[in-house]
C-alpha cells in the first residue's frame, strides 16, 4: 500500500466507496434511499439560496419587494440545519445494517477457515485486520454519499454564480481541488503509518489479555510480577502514540494547506464577483451561496478523507472474505476399520533434524493404542500428520487402507475426535459447550449420555439450570475447575462420535479416581472406535493393545505394557520404571 500512487489511492476508494453503495442496496435499500434523497435536496439548497436572494435583493432594488423569494428563502435557511440532522441520522441506521452484517459475514468466514489456514500467521493478522475494519466499513456508503451530495452542491453552485460571474463560477468548482489532494495525501500517509500502529497494538492488546484474564492474571499476581508485564504494554502503547501522533501532525499540515487554498480559490471567486461588474443584487447572492458552498465543501474533506483512510482496510476485509471457500458440509465418520502411518518422515521448515524419521504405527478398529515419549519426542507431530494438519515429506497417512491425502480437508478431519492438551475451556452455557462436539443438530439426551460418559455429570448434574446453566464467572455464571472443564472437552469427543479417537492427555488434569472411571469407560465403549491416547501416566497404558516409544522422532520400541517393561535397558523402561516403585 505504500508504494501506492495518488492515482491509485483515488482508484481505490472510488472502488471502495461503489461498493459500500451497492452493499447498502442490498442489505438497508429503504434508508440507503432516505439519506440519498435528504442529501441531495441538501445539496441544492446553497444554489436556490443565490437564485432566491438574487431575485429578492433584485426586487428590493426595484422598490417592489416580492414575497415569493422572500418566502423561497425563509425555507431554504429553515431547512438547511434539520435537513442536514435527520440525513445524519438515516445515514447512521444505515450504517447500523452495514456494520452488522460485515461483522457477521466475518464471523461465519472465520468458521469456514480449515485448520490448516488458520495456523498461518498471515491469516490471524488478515482476520484481526477484518475485524478492526468493520468499524470503519460501515461509514463508507454514507460517507460517499456526503461527496456526491458536496459534489452536487458544488457543480449546481457553480451554474448559478456562473450566470452571474464566469470566472467566479469556476474558481467555486476549483476549490473542491485542494480538499481532494490533501485527503488523499493524508490516505497515503496514514497506510504506512496503520500497519505499524496495529502490529504495536496487537502486542499490547495481547499483554494486556495477560495481566487482566483471570488465569495469567493471578499467576502473575501471585508471581508479584505484573509490573514487567505493565512495562511491556507501556513499551508497546508508547510506540504506537509515536507513530499516531507523527500522523496526525502531518495530517495538520496537509489540512492547513489545504484550508489556505481553499480560502484564496474563494477569495478569488469573491473578488472576481465584485470586479466582474456583476449587478448588485447578483454579487450578494453569489457571495452569500459561495459562503455556504465553503461550508459544504468542508464536509466533504473531511467525508471523502474516511472514505480514503477506510479503503485499505476494506481491501484486506473484502479479500479475506472472498478467499474463504463456501461452506463444505461437515461430516462425521462414523466407522474407521484401521488407520496407518507408513514410514512417516517430518521435517519442520527451517528445523535441522527431522521431527519424525521413518515412523510407522498402525490400529485397527477396537485397538487402544498409545504414543509415549520424552517431551520433544514427536508425539504431537505424529497426531498432526495423522489428522492431516501437517504434511509428511516422505511417506503415506493411510485410512481404510486408503491414501488419506486424497481426501479434502474437511473430509479427513470427519474420522477424528481430537482431545488436544489445550483444549477449549468455551465459557457458554452447558449444552452448547458440549454440543460443539458435533457439527449438526443435537438432543439433549444425547449430551446428557455423553456428560455421563466424560464423568461429567457429578458436578454438571448439581447445576442451577441443567444445560442451560452459564459457565465461567465472568458472565455471572457457574465456576468449573480445570478437570472439569477437562471432563467437558471429552463430552464433546464422545457426543461427537468419529470413528478415531486421539486423546493427548485426556486426563493430566483430573483426580486418580474419575480418571480410572474414565478409562474403564474408554476400554468399555472402545469397539466402537480407534483409540489414540498420548500419555505420560504409567498405569493409564497397562490396558492398552500396543504403546509405540517414540525418541527423538523415532520408534524404538512397540508392545503391550508388561512385555516393554520387561524389556532390560528399553526407553519405556527407562522411562517409567520411578513412576511404577510410586
Ligand atoms: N512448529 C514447529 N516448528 C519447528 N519445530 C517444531 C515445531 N513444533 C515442534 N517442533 C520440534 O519438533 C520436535 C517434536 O515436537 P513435538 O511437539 O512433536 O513433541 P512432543 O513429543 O509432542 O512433546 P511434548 O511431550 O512436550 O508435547 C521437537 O524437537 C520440537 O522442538
Amino acid at each position: 500500500m505504500s508504494g501506492l500512487s495518488t492515482r491509485e489511492a483515488l482508484r481505490d476508494s472510488a472502488r471502495t466507496a461503489a461498493e459500500s453503495l451497492e452493499d447498502a442496496a442490498r442489505w438497508a435499500r429503504g434508508w440507503l434511499a432516505v439519506s440519498a434523497a435528504l442529501l441531495l435536496a441538501q445539496a441544492a439548497l446553497p444554489a436556490a439560496q443565490v437564485v432566491f436572494l438574487e431575485r429578492l435583493v433584485d426586487s428590493l432594488s426595484a422598490g417592489q419587494p416580492s414575497w415569493g423569494p422572500l418566502l423561497g428563502l425563509t425555507a431554504v435557511v429553515g431547512a438547511m440545519y434539520p435537513l442536514g440532522q435527520i440525513g445524519l441520522a438515516a445515514t447512521q441506521r444505515m450504517a447500523l445494517r452495514l456494520r452488522l452484517r460485515y461483522r457477521v459475514d466475518l464471523a461465519h468466514a472465520a468458521a469456514r477457515l480449515a485448520p490448516s489456514r488458520l495456523a498461518r500467521a498471515d491469516v490471524t493478522t488478515d482476520l484481526e485486520a477484518s475485524q478492526a475494519a468493520t468499524a470503519v466499513m460501515d461509514v463508507v456508503a454514507g460517507r460517499t454519499l456526503q461527496v456526491l451530495g458536496a459534489g452536487v452542491t458544488s457543480v449546481v453552485l457553480c451554474a448559478v454564480v456562473w450566470e452571474i460571474n464566469p470566472v467566479s463560477g469556476l474558481l467555486v468548482l476549483a476549490a473542491l481541488v485542494p480538499t481532494v489532494l490533501a485527503f488523499t495525501g493524508i490516505s497515503r500517509m496514514e497506510a504506512r503509518g496503520w500497519p505499524l500502529v496495529a502490529t504495536a497494538d496487537r502486542r499490547a492488546a495481547y499483554a494486556t489479555e495477560q495481566l487482566v484474564q483471570q488465569r495469567p492474571g493471578t499467576e502473575l499476581a501471585v508471581l508479584g510480577t505484573g509490573g514487567k508485564v505493565a512495562e511491556l504494554i507501556a513499551g508497546r502503547r508508547t510506540e504506537a502514540t509515536k507513530v499516531l501522533d507523527r500522523m496526525i501532525g502531518s495530517a495538520m499540515l496537509w489540512e492547513f494547506a489545504a484550508a489556505l487554498a481553499t480560502a484564496a480559490l474563494f477569495g478569488g471567486a469573491l473578488v472576481a464577483l465584485v470586479r466582474g461588474g456583476a449587478s448588485g443584487a447578483g454579487t450578494a447572492a453569489a457571495v452569500a451561496g459561495t459562503i455556504s458552498g465553503l461550508n459544504a465543501i468542508r464536509l466533504c474533506g473531511y467525508a471523502f478523507g474516511t472514505i480514503i483512510t477506510a479503503s485499505p482496510q476494506a481491501r484486506i476485509y473484502r479479500r479475506f472474505v472472498a478467499s474463504v471457500p463456501p461452506a463444505a458440509p461437515q461430516l462425521v465418520v462414523r466407522d474407521v476399520g484401521s488407520l496407518e502411518l507408513d514410514s512417516v518422515s517430518f521435517t519442520y521448515p527451517g528445523a535441522d533434524r527431522p521431527a519424525l524419521r521413518d515412523v510407522s504405527i498402525r490400529a485397527e478398529r477396537g485397538e487402544m493404542i498409545a504414543l509415549v515419549g520424552v517431551n520433544g519426542a514427536g508425539k504431537t507431530t505424529a497426531v498432526n500428520t495423522l489428522v492431516g494438519m501437517l504434511t509428511p515429506s516422505t511417506g503415506r497417512v493411510l485410512l481404510d487402507g486408503r491414501d488419506a491425502a486424497a481426501l479434502t480437508e474437511p473430509e479427513r478431519l470427519g474420522h477424528f475426535g481430537l482431545l488436544v492438551q489445550e483444549f477449549g475451556k468455551f465459557e457458554f452455557g452447558l449444552r452448547d459447550i458440549v454440543a460443539l462436539g458435533a457439527p449438526g443438530p443435537v438432543t439433549d439426551d444425547a449430551v446428557r449420555r455423553a456428560l455421563e460418559s466424560a464423568e461429567a455429570q457429578t458436578f454438571t448434574g448439581r447445576m442451577p439450570d441443567g444445560l442451560g446453566t452459564q459457565l465461567g464467572q465472568q458472565w455471572g455464571g457457574t465456576g468449573v475447575s480445570g478437570g472439569q472443564w477437562q471432563r467437558l472437552a471429552l463430552a464433546r469427543i464422545y457426543l461427537r462420535g468419529a470413528g478415531v479417537w486421539i486423546l493427548d492427555e485426556p486426563t493430566s488434569a483430573i483426580d486418580a479416581e474419575a480418571e480410572r472411571e474414565i478409562f474403564s469407560e474408554l476400554r468399555r465403549t472402545r469397539h466402537e472406535r480407534i483409540t489414540v491416547v498420548v500419555s505420560h501416566r504409567a498405569w493409564t497404558l497397562r490396558e492398552l493393545d500396543r504403546i509405540y516409544v517414540l525418541d527423538e522422532g523415532v520408534v524404538v520400541q512397540e508392545g503391550r505394557y508388561d512385555e516393554l517393561l520387561a524389556a532390560d535397558g528399553g526407553r519405556f523402561a527407562e522411562m517409567f520404571r520411578d513412576q511404577m516403585k510410586k
